[in-house]
């Protein structure tokens, strides 16, 4: 399990600068569970934290960050990446989720907001339903100090699930949605259907 990283504040030369998390996977492995257990406990802390999501996520609730179990924590949905700096204001902890849908900018959002001294803790698809690298993921995912991978569970065969397999005729990349269009699968099944 992640536990907070302790960051030696000590040296005097030495910047109070912040870090940057990400919390990858498939659909249905937990990736807002994940983001929603470090925020509270971030806040238990009495850190202050502020959590945005894109305002185009409007999936269970137009404000809250919803887990597929119903587990939820009040976000604000934002345009695009450049307002996260405006309105992350003098906060220490960063929560972003869904952070595939928004664009490249994001990622020097996320450098900015680290380089100020925050913690940022970003949640977000690797893959899309093709099983390509999602938006700016694979970016976010490089520069970041913690990655962590989660896994759903195939529901095909019961093994670990690593993708998103996309069980409807549609084409575009961006179809938001639950298991009425999406089916966590492993690679043997993912394989066999595409
Ligand atoms: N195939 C699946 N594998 C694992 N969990 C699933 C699956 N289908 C539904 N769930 C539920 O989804 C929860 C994870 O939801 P969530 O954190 O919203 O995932 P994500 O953000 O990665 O889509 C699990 O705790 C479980 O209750
Ligand atoms: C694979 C894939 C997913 N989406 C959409 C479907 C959902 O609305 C979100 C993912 O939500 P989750 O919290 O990870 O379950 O993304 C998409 O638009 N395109 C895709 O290829
Ligand atoms: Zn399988």
């Amino acid at each position: 399990m992640f536990l907070e990283p302790t960051h030696s504040r000590s040296a005097q030369h030495k910047p109070s600068l912040g870090w940057i998390e990400v919390i990858c996977g498939s659909m249905f492995s937990g990736k807002t569970e994940e983001l929603i257990r470090r925020l509270k406990r971030a806040k238990i802390a009495q850190l202050r934290v502020e959590i945005f999501k894109p305002a185009s996520d409007t999936r269970y609730h137009d404000e809250d960050i919803v887990s597929h179990n119903q587990n939820s924590i009040r976000s604000t949905p934002v345009l695009s990446a450049s307002e996260i700096l405006l309105l992350a204001g003098d906060c220490d902890v960063v929560g972003l989720d869904e952070v595939q849908f928004f664009d490249e900018s994001i990622v020097e959002v996320a450098n900015s907001l680290a380089n100020q001294g925050k913690r940022v803790v970003i949640a977000g698809l690797d893959m899309d339903f093709k099983g390509i690298p999602f938006g700016p993921m694979p970016h976010l995912m490089a520069i970041a100090e913690y990655v962590t991978k989660v896994h759903a569970v195939c529901v095909q065969c019961g093994d670990v699930a690593n993708y998103s397999y996309r069980i409807v005729d549609k084409e575009e990349t961006v179809l938001l949605g639950e298991t009425e269009s999406y089916q966590a699968r492993c690679r043997a099944c993912f394989q066999a259907s595409i």
